[in-house]
């Protein structure tokens, strides 16, 4: 299996199934792999601290094992000898004896000083210039300390960059009408009705979940689907066959299908019925298995059926659906906690592109909704631009279009205000979720 360009929590398991790691030593490896990846600002940061060339001259498989051992001395409980010992002999079998000679030079410097004093030594003072000290500190790259701040205030921004770096327990969603929150064991979920968190265990080990009659899904995108389904709708008196409608629903952007299965399972409760649409063919296929009954392999209820599709271009008519989720393709910068390398990937020329995507997404959803219908667009970034930014600049080329407040389940969260008035944005730090930003559209009747 290729593991380069993978997202380390998609690959970890397969490799460790591979190798045939279990129990502690799969949790070790996990911990080693996932909080390296996490922790590589601040490691090196230490690490340019502790050689006398720029990082960029250092061979990259020689990098990464002191990145490894960095972890394991700086935040990991591996006795210094050990880390050192283990890490030099992975230098020599991947790299040769030149380069475990100078991995063992490196980590020794390392070992001299516990991790608040390095940053203490290596970060810029905190009180002239905080978003560099944070930086380092926290692990984040700059540009996105910067992004994170404007969203959530100065003065949240370091809880925020502290919660990102804590790995979220596991959260289950009990699918409506296929399972029950009782049947999955563990803690229910504050805000939504549908969730648990599990304390311990595996999902797999959960047989609703083994059975595809609920999923693994942080409490946030529960929260989108309900805020979708929760919208009123507009009744209109247009003496047309589509005045009292509310029977079509459209996911624009919906693989892998977490959220599309949620909102088949609401749909079917409300007599309506859902088209899950995906441009990339590879995850309309996962919607598809998503959305599959196992065990009567049909489709499960409140499906109307899986497009594999481009949603600005997409096949479907003009005002054909009642109700849209626009789950926008994003940085995904409000859901660090769950890809310890994603922050690492984006950079600020993504934004860009992906802003006039989203643009183009929530215009066309706009129009394949109904007069009276309503438009949920949701990022899993909390980053202005793809929030704020793309519905003003929506609303503002729009006249047909009003922005309404979430309704009740989600509208209610405490301390969830967004960006404007009526929006909702979800925080790590303060709700434990993913950093969800939520804004109801409707075309006026
Ligand atoms: C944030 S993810 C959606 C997550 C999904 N709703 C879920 O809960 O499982 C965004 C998705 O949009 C898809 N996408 C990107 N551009 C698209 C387009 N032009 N039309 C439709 N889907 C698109 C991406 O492939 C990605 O699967």
């Amino acid at each position: 299996m290729r593991v380069d360009e993978a997202y380390a929590n998609l690959v970890l398991p397969h490799v460790l199934g591979r190798l045939g790691l279990e129990g502690r030593d799969a949790a070790f490896a996990t911990e080693l792999a996932s909080g390296t990846l996490r922790q590589q600002g601040t490691y090196d940061a230490v690490l340019a601290a502790c050689i006398d060339r720029p990082l960029a001259k250092v061979e990259a498989k020689v990098l990464d094992v002191l990145r490894l051992g960095a972890h394991q001395v700086l935040s990991m409980r591996v006795p210094d000898h050990a880390a050192i010992s283990t890490s030099v002999d992975l230098a020599r079998s991947k790299v040769g004896q030149g380069p475990a000679g100078f991995v063992n030079a490196v980590l020794r410097k390392v070992t001299r000083k516990p991790l608040d004093e390095w940053i203490a030594e290596v970060a810029p003072a905190q009180e002239r210039d905080h978003d560099g000290w944070a930086a380092v500190a926290f692990s984040h790259p700059r540009w996105v300390v910067e992004r994170l701040a404007e969203a959530v205030g100065r003065d949240q921004v370091d809880a925020l960059l502290e919660a990102d770096n804590v790995p979220p327990s596991v959260t289950l969603v009990a699918r409506p009408g296929r399972a029950t929150v009782e049947e999955l064991g563990g803690v229910p979920t504050p805000y939504s009705p549908y969730g648990v968190t599990l304390d311990s265990g595996s999902p797999a080990g959960v047989s609703a979940v083994a059975e595809g009659r609920a999923g693994v899904q942080d409490e946030g995108s529960q929260l989108v689907a309900i805020a979708l389904a929760e919208a009123g709708l507009d009744k209109l008196d247009h003496g047309g066959p589509h005045d009292h409608r509310d029977e079509s629903w459209l996911d624009m952007c919906a693989g892998p299908g977490g959220k599309s299965a949620l909102l088949a399972a609401l749909a079917a409760e409300q007599g309506a019925s859902l088209v899950a649409n995906e441009r990339q063919p590879h995850r309309a296929g996962l919607v598809l298995a998503n959305l599959t009954d196992r065990s009567a392999r049909s489709q499960v209820a409140g499906v109307a059926g899986v497009v594999a599709g481009d949603g600005i271009r997409p096949p479907f008519r003009d005002a054909s659906f009642d109700r849209t989720l626009v789950d926008a393709p994003c940085t995904g910068l409000g859901a660090l906690r769950r890809r310890p390398e994603a922050r690492w990937r984006r950079a600020t020329t993504d934004l860009d592109v992906l802003v006039e995507l989203q643009r183009a997404l929530l215009d066309r959803a706009l129009d394949l909704t109904r007069p009276g219908g309503v438009v949920l667009y949701a990022t899993c970034s909390p980053v202005l631009a793809e929030t704020k930014g793309v519905v003003q600049s929506v609303l503002e080329d729009r006249s047909d279009v009003v922005l309404e407040p979430i309704g009740a389940t989600v509208g209610t969260v405490p301390d969830s205000a967004g960006p404007m008035a009526g929006t909702v944005q979800l925080w790590p730090h303060r709700h434990g979720t993913d950093a969800m930003f939520l804004a109801l559209l409707r075309r006026a009747p």
